[in-house]
């Protein structure tokens, strides 16, 4: 296991918990498979590896076991080939010192999925070898009908006896109806429960396994929306309450899979509008940025910036008439934009009186997508405003200052990256904060850098997921940068490096 990153205190991780109060977010309660999967991903990367949490579960669950006070004659483990298993295989190791147990595994021995859950399963198969527990592999319907039998035959015979069947078939790694045989071990097993409801316990392992009539379900950390069982408990597996307040590669999972065979534009269509006759970088390194994950960036600025945009051919340019983008522009742009699945909006737009009256009328009219960065920040009038949920905003401190006074209102429903040492990532739902990057970002040029690599996720994908994976990819590249060069790196090393960040991130 990779070493766990020590966290330098920040004056922002007051900030996080003064913002968290503010919003009125609690810690949720029910969660759903995919998030889920973020979680125990970004556990592993700074709280504790999946091999402790399957340790944990399955200690737990054993816990619950010993709780029932029944003195089983007998313990069936059903386990599948993934981490329901694995916790299975870790009961199993728990059980067996203190009941006849008898590990199922339903699958190809070669085919388990985790390198957890296999280190679990061998220690299981050396049990079986030093004759701790008995092992048998069912690989379809009929094997499985056969070893149900016996299992009938031992309710049949023995009058007092008290059996235990846990299952640890299947997880939150479900999809789709069950298939055989474990459809087949489902109906039978409740069968066998209604014809010997007292000697008969049954016990799920976090989700009970399609329709299986469990006595109980021990579910692991949170409730899932899976959970159907009106007998349950959730037991805590040792998951630090940090951890789903962190962005880390495990949220990664929540952005869309690039479309395979797809066409030019299926990847997302971003058009930054920004640039001014002083400012010329700004909004080409946003759109540079955009560019090495989006199929088609257009830069729309004035004539200014179009020198340089022509100096890039991966960018397509779109010329406007004078020196800053103005009010006279809105009807152009908000035509234009309908072509486009997300605008970055403001880098380099400076700050003149006909810029404002653009941002604001334009800001007013669209209801497509817009990342909203620096100079459009500060030049929205915000007692006129409608915070609307197809907005991002990207403040660094100061510039948040404008936006902090509404974010108690209930019409706030725009979500927001707050930029520092320590970024924090939030809606009116959700709050994150991602520790990526480092000294070497306070370099001209970082942010502007961040909104296109959002604006570009954005175009495929929804805001919050977004703003969390470009905030936490943006900080990646410096700090795979900094392991090269330290401290002495430029936006341009951005640029370059980003797409072997995108490539060690993406799935
Ligand atoms: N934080 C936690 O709560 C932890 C939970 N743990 C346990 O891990 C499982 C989830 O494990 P995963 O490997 O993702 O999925 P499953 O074990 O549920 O199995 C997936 C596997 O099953 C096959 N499959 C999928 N659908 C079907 C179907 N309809 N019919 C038949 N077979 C199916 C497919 O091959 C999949 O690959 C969680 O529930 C917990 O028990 C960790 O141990 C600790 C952290
Ligand atoms: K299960």
């Amino acid at each position: 296991m990779k070493d766990i990153k020590c966290f330098q205190k920040t004056g922002n991780i007051l900030k996080f918990e003064e913002l968290r109060a503010k919003l009125k977010i609690n810690d949720k309660n029910d969660v759903s498979p995919l998030e889920i999967k973020v979680i125990d991903e970004n556990s592993e990367q700074y709280g504790i590896s999946k091999e402790t949490l399957m340790e944990n579960a399955g200690r737990a669950v054993y816990e619950e076991i010993v709780n029932l006070n029944v003195d089983f004659s007998k313990t069936y483990l059903f386990c599948g080939t993934g981490n329901n298993g694995g916790d299975g295989f870790v009961i199993a190791r728990h059980l067996a010192n203190n009941f006849a147990t008898f590990v199922v595994l339903i699958g190809n021995e070669r085919k388990i999925k985790t390198s957890e859950t296999q280190r679990n399963f061998n220690t299981v198969k050396n049990m079986e070898f030093f004759g701790n527990l008995d092992y048998a592999n069912i690989l379809d319907d009929e094997r499985a009908v056969e070893l149900l039998k016996t299992i009938e035959k031992e309710l049949e015979n023995k009058q007092n006896d008290h059996i235990l069947i846990i299952d640890a078939m299947l997880g939150t790694g479900i999809t789709g109806i069950l298939k055989n045989p474990y459809s087949t071990i489902v109906d039978y097993l409740n069968v066998l429960k209604s014809k010997y409801s007292k000697k008969l316990k049954m016990v799920s392992v976090d989700i009970q396994t399609g329709n299986l009539n469990a006595d109980l379900e021990v579910i692991l950390h949170k409730r899932k929306f899976e959970n159907k069982n009106k007998n349950f408990v959730v037991k805590d597996i040792g998951i630090p309450k940090y951890i789903e307040n962190m962005v880390g590669k495990g949220d990664f999972y929540l952005l869309n899979e690039r479309k395979q065979n797809s066409h030019k534009g299926q990847n997302g269509n971003v058009l930054v509008i920004g640039g001014s006759k002083e400012y010329h970088g700004a909004p080409v390194f946003s759109a540079l940025a955009a560019s090495k994950f989006a199929d088609i960036v257009t830069v729309a600025s004035v004539s200014n910036v179009m020198n340089t945009v022509s100096n890039y051919p991966e960018l397509m340019p779109y010329e406007l008439t004078g020196d800053y983008i103005v009010q006279n522009h809105v009807d152009e742009l908000l035509e234009l934009s309908k072509n486009y699945d997300c605008v970055v909006l403001g880098s380099g737009i400076s700050v003149n009186s006909d810029t404002k009256e653009f941002v604001n009328s334009y800001l007013n009219e669209t209801n497509g997508k817009v990342v909203i960065d620096a100079d459009a920040i500060k030049l929205i009038d915000y007692s006129n405003f409608k915070f609307k949920n197809n907005f991002i905003f990207t403040p660094h401190k100061k510039e948040f200052e404008y936006i902090e006074n509404y974010i108690e209102s209930s019409g706030f429903k725009s979500t927001v990256v707050l930029k520092g040492s320590l970024d924090i990532i939030f809606n009116s739902n959700n709050i994150k904060m991602n520790i990526t990057g480092n000294q070497g970002m306070t370099v001209g040029g970082t942010g502007d850098i961040l909104c296109g690599i959002i604006g570009a996720i954005y175009a495929c994908n929804d805001a919050f997921p977004s703003a969390c994976c470009g905030t936490y990819i943006n900080g990646y590249c410096g700090d795979l940068l900094e392991k090269e060069y330290g401290y002495y790196y430029n936006s341009t090393d951005i640029i370059k490096i980003l797409p072997k960040a995108l490539k060690e991130l993406l799935y």
